[in-house]
């Protein structure tokens, strides 16, 4: 038994058997979350854990940003992971000099590629912003760089304009091409059609960078996955801009999941969520998935007492493969067969008079919004049965 259900649907729907890597950016876009910034230490902290769960990218940082990040990127470059580490640049010379200067693997140079972007931020026509890209290309592949070939908003930009871009850096020997859906545009089934096309356009690798805007960053990296994209983008806890990237935790265990991809030590996950909640200052929401407080937390009756035969019943997958914890929680909606058994937990044995007595009384509480912590039920049974025996004596 793998610890998880597997979704026998996939075998249906006949997909091919997917090839990925993942770029987590964390350290880069996840940084851009307004407000946060990483210390060096807090970097090096976040990129050993990813490197240890195995991620094969590690984007850390934008070095042109400030000499604080130069220096923090550099302490990560020098680090001896195992992970290619990765930065960003805009297609200018300083931008990539600062990147050669870290010692980074790879740089991913990006221009806005849509009519918005070229007309408001960068005042360039296409053939311009083709020209800048492949000058800072040629400049970063000359010293010795794996060179990402990114357009930003690719996903505003109209079909015929992405494929003179694409095969542009292509032909300029850039590594791979990059879709950023930059403010979170796309569907499933869009990504999925525009991965099939990007790949007809180019022989090289189709990186996705996805956002959140409408809360499809995973999906939509999920089905550019199914569609043949290599590179995917992650941030731990689905940090970044606005609202946020794909999570590295929900990507992890969608690939684990749904196409059996299994080498990604998914165990550090926990932990690494709660360093970057205490690094970013973000809290992730309790019921968040697969790294939430209430990812493996119960308090119905019907879903503790099918877990206690089975856990399979009501978790897709068992709390260890990401490092959680399952909870029982006692309240409104609690059963008998959740109370005995948290009670016999503690050495108590009910009857069943008993269990309905102790049952009523949570009920009560709970609906009054008085939520009974584990540790106060030994003292609640102690306390009612008390009661109860010397109302039988008196009686
Ligand atoms: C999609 C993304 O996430 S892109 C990454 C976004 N991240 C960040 O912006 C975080 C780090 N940024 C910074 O620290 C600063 O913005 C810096 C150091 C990069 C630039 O600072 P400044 O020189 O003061 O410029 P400012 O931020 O005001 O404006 C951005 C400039 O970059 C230019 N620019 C933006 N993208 C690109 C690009 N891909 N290629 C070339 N130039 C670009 C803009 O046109 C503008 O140029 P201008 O100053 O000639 O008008
Ligand atoms: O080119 C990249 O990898 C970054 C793009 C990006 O951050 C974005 O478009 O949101």
């Amino acid at each position: 038994m793998p610890g998880y259900s597997t979704n026998e649907w996939m075998k249906l729907i006949k997909t091919e058997p997917i090839d990925v890597e993942i770029c987590d950016v964390t350290l880069r876009d996840g940084e851009q979350t307004p407000g946060v910034s990483f210390t060096k230490e807090e970097k090096m902290d976040i990129a050993r854990t990813l490197d240890e769960i195995g991620v094969e990218i590690i984007e850390a940082g934008f070095p042109i940003t400030s000499n604080g990040e130069k220096e923090s990127v550099k302490a990560v470059c020098n680090m001896g992971l195992n992970a290619k580490i990765s930065c960003l640049a805009r297609a200018i010379k300083p931008d990539i000099d600062a990147v050669i200067d870290c010692g980074a693997d790879m740089v991913g140079i990006f221009i806005g590629t849509s009519d918005l972007h070229l007309t408001y931020k960068h005042k360039k026509t296409q053939e311009e912003a083709i020209e800048c890209m492949v000058t800072a290309t040629e400049y970063a592949k000359k010293h010795g760089l794996i060179v990402r070939f990114a357009a930003e908003d690719s996903t505003r930009t109209g079909p015929d304009f992405l494929k003179r871009f694409y095969q542009a850096g292509e032909a300029c020997g850039a590594d791979y091409v990059n879709i950023a859906d930059t403010v979170g545009i796309m569907t499933p089934s869009t990504m999925k059609y525009l991965v099939g096309e990007v790949r007809h356009m180019v022989n090289i690798p189709v990186c996705v960078h996805c956002h959140d805007d409408l809360g499809l960053a995973v999906a939509n990296t999920m089905a550019a996955a199914e569609a043949g994209a290599k590179q995917l983008h992650t941030c731990v806890n689905g940090i970044g801009e606005r609202a946020g990237n794909a999570s590295l935790e929900e990507v992890l265990m969608g690939l684990k999941i749904h196409y059996g991809v299994d080498r990604y030590d998914t165990s550090l996950l926990k932990g690494l969520s709660e360093m970057v909640i205490k690094y970013s200052g973000i809290p992730v929401a309790r019921n968040k998935a697969v790294v939430g407080q209430n990812a493996f937390a119960h308090e119905s009756g019907i879903h503790i007492a099918a877990l206690l035969e089975n856990d399979r019943t009501y978790e897709l997958f068992s709390p260890e493969i990401v490092g959680g914890n399952r909870e029982f929680i006692l309240g409104k909606h609690s059963g008998s067969k959740a109370l005995c058994y948290m009670a016999r937990q503690m050495g108590i044995t009910l009857s069943k008079a008993e269990t309905d007595i102790v049952l009523e009384e949570i009920k009560r509480m709970s609906e009054s919004k008085r939520s009974l912590r584990r540790e106060e039920l030994a003292e609640l049974i102690t306390l009612l049965l008390s009661k109860e025996s010397a109302s039988t004596t008196q009686a």
